[in-house]
C-alpha cells in the first residue's frame, strides 16, 4: 500500500517522525506493507512539496521550524511554496491553540474535506470544535486519530475504544502533562526551584510553546476533556472544567506531602455523578496505595474505573517529541493497515 503523507507543522515532533518515518522505512514495507512518501510539509512561512518525495535524509541535515524548510528548498532547487494539502493522509503538528483552533483546525478541515486520514498531534482544533471535524470526517469517510493529543505515548484513546469495548466506563483519573510532572518531581527529589526544573522541561522539547498551557493545568485539560467526551459521554467544552495548575506550587508544599509518605501531583479526572460531569484539574496529595503514586519524572498515567472490568491503570508514556512522533506513526498505522 502506497500513501502520500502531508506534515504541517515542522517542529520538534514532526522532525522527530521525519526521522521515524527515515528509520522505519523497511520495516513499514516488511511487516505492514507500507510505503509512505512525504510529499510536503508546511510551516508557518510556506510549504515544501515533492511529488517524488521529500529526501528525509537531507531534510534531517538541517533543524526544524520554517528556516529549515526554506533552507532545503533553497538547497533543492525548488520553491516555497503556499499550503496546499494533498495527499491521503494529514499529520497535523503545529502549535495547539485552544482559543480558536488555529492553525491546525483550518488544516484539519481541508484535509478531511478532500477524504484525508488526519492524525492529529496538535490539540486546538479537537478541543474547539470536535463535533464539526469529526462530523466531517464521517460525512467524507475519513478517519481521524489523536493519540498525539490525549497523551501520546501514554495510551489512553486506544485503552478505552479497544480494550474497553462495551464496559461501561465510569470515571477516569490522570496524570496527562510531562512537563508538570516532571517539575514537581524535580522539585520534591532534587530541590530544582520551579523557574529551572521548567527550563529543563522545554530544553527536553516537551513544554509547550506557550508553557502556561503546560503548568496552569490547561494540556491537561485539553485531554480530560477529549477523554472524557469520547468515553463518557459528555460534551463538554474548556469552560466547563474547573483548571488550577501548579505554577503556585512551592517546595514546602512538597515537603508537606513528602512529610506525610505523599506526594504531590497534578491529576486530571473525569466522573459522572448521578448523571452529572464532573471534571476538574488540580495539585493533590496521592497516598502511596494510589495506583498513580509512583508515576514519576515525564511519565504519566492514567486510571479507567469500569463497572465490568474494575479498574485498569496504565502508567509510563513520558513524554517526549520522540514518543509522541511514534504515536502518531501508531495512529497512522493503526489507521490505513489495522483497523
Ligand atoms: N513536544 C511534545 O512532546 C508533544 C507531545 C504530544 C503532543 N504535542 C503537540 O504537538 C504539537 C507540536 O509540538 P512540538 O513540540 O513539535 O512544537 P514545536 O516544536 O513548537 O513545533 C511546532 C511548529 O509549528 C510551526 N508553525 C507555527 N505556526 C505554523 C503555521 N501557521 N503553520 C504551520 N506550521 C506552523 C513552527 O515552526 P515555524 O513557525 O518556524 O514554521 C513550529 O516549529 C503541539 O500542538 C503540541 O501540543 C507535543
Ligand atoms: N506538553 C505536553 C506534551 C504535549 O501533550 C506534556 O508535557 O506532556
Amino acid at each position: 500500500m502506497k500513501k502520500d503523507l502531508i506534515i504541517s507543522g515542522y517542529g520538534n515532533v514532526a522532525k522527530e517522525l521525519v526521522k521515524l518515518l527515515s528509520e522505519k522505512e523497511e520495516m513499514l514495507k516488511n511487516t505492514y506493507d507500507l510505503e509512505i512518501k512525504v510529499c510536503g510539509i508546511i510551516g508557518s512561512k510556506g510549504m515544501i512539496a515533492q511529488d517524488e518525495g521529500i529526501q528525509l535524509e537531507a531534510l534531517l541535515n538541517y533543524g526544524n521550524g520554517s528556516d529549515a524548510l526554506l533552507q532545503y528548498a533553497v538547497d533543492m532547487h525548488i520553491p516555497l511554496q503556499q499550503a496546499n494539502i494533498n495527499g491521503d493522509i494529514l499529520v497535523e503538528c503545529s502549535p495547539t491553540n485552544i482559543v480558536n483552533g488555529e492553525p491546525g483546525k483550518t488544516y484539519i478541515i481541508d484535509a478531511l474535506s478532500q477524504g484525508m486520514d488526519v492524525i492529529a498531534v496538535s490539540k486546538g482544533a479537537l478541543v474547539t470544535s470536535f463535533e464539526e471535524v469529526m462530523e466531517l470526517a464521517n460525512q467524507h469517510g475519513a478517519k481521524l486519530k489523536y493519540s498525539g493529543a490525549t497523551a501520546a505515548a501514554l495510551p489512553t484513546l486506544d485503552i478505552g475504544e479497544y480494550s474497553l469495548a462495551g464496559s461501561t466506563i465510569t470515571s477516569i483519573v490522570g496524570i496527562l502533562n510531562g512537563t508538570s510532572n516532571y517539575i514537581l518531581s524535580s522539585m520534591a527529589e532534587e530541590q530544582l526551584s520551579f523557574k529551572q526544573a521548567l527550563k529543563n522541561a522545554q530544553e527536553k522539547g516537551i513544554a509547550e510553546a506557550n508553557a502556561d498551557m503546560d503548568v496552569k493545568g490547561f494540556d491537561s485539560a485539553c485531554k480530560i476533556l477529549l477523554l472524557a467526551n469520547r468515553f463518557l459521554g459528555t460534551k463538554l467544552a474548556l469552560r466547563d472544567i474547573k483548571i488550577s495548575g501548579i505554577n503556585e506550587i512551592a517546595i514546602e508544599h512538597l515537603s508537606v506531602a513528602q512529610a506525610e509518605g505523599k506526594k504531590l501531583k497534578l491529576i486530571a479526572q473525569a466522573a459522572l455523578h448521578e448523571g452529572k460531569a464532573i471534571v476538574q484539574v488540580k495539585p493533590i496529595m496521592l497516598s502511596k496505595e494510589h495506583p498513580l503514586f509512583h508515576v514519576d519524572g515525564t511519565n504519566k498515567g492514567i486510571v479507567f474505573e469500569t463497572k465490568e472490568m474494575g479498574a485498569i491503570c496504565v502508567t509510563g508514556g513520558a513524554s517526549h517529541p520522540r514518543a509522541a512522533a511514534a504515536a502518531a506513526l501508531k495512529d497512522l498505522i493503526n489507521a490505513v493497515c489495522l483497523r
